[in-house]
């Protein structure tokens, strides 16, 4: 079956809600920030501050190729990963890619006392977010199922993406 491709903006839930599906459909998990910080052996934020945003991206499209070759997976990918229309075709051709969306309001709530997303670590966060947010818009639409996490508990949103999924015939039990 094509993997489960979690995609959205920081802090919209994608590696918690991606951990649970998985658990849910029993499926693999992976997480794209995870794999390379493991791979890399520092955090996000080290590899921002010593290596640069390029060489981020560079491992995240090395990732992707790899990831993109596998079957049953439930992937959460980092929030810029669609970014790069390559690796956003390599996700779509083996999976059904699932937008997880929340107001700046909630995303600031979310990551303001995390300080593992070097993005948004200079300047008024709230502004930021809000920039950041309307420069993707675009990209994270290119997602087949979009869900609002919002108002929802993890598990609400777990049941609603699986719910969708067997409705559509994405997947089967
Ligand atoms: N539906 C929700 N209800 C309450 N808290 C949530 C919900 N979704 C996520 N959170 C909390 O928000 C924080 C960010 O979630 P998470 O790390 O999964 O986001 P992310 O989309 O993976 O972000 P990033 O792109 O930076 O990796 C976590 O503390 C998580 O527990
Ligand atoms: O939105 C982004 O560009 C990022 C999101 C995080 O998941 C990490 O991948 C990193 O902090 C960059
Ligand atoms: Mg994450």
């Amino acid at each position: 079956m094509k993997n489960i491709v979690l995609i959205g903006f920081m802090g919209t839930g994608k590696t918690v809600v991606g951990r649970r599906l998985a658990r849910r459909l029993k499926r693999e998990f992976i997480d794209t920030d995870a794999e390379i910080e493991k791979l890399m052996g520092k955090t996000v934020a080290q590899i921002f501050a010593r290596d640069g945003v390029v060489r981020f991206r560079s491992e995240e499209e090395l990732l992707v190729k790899k990831l993109a070759k596998r079957e049953d997976l439930v992937i959460a990918t980092g929030g810029g990963m669609v970014l790069n229309t390559e690796n956003l075709l390599l996700l779509k051709e083996n999976g059904i890619l699932v937008a997880l969306t929340a107001s700046p309001e909630i995303i600031y709530d979310r990551v303001r006392g995390n300080k593992n997303r070097p993005l948004l670590m200079h300047g008024d966060m709230m502004e930021k977010i809000r920039e950041l947010l309307q420069e993707r818009e675009n990209a994270y639409k290119a997602a087949e199922i979009t869900v609002d996490t919002g108002n929802s508990s993890i598990v609400e949103i777990v049941e609603q993406i699986t719910r969708c999924l067997l409705e559509r015939n994405y997947i089967t039990y």
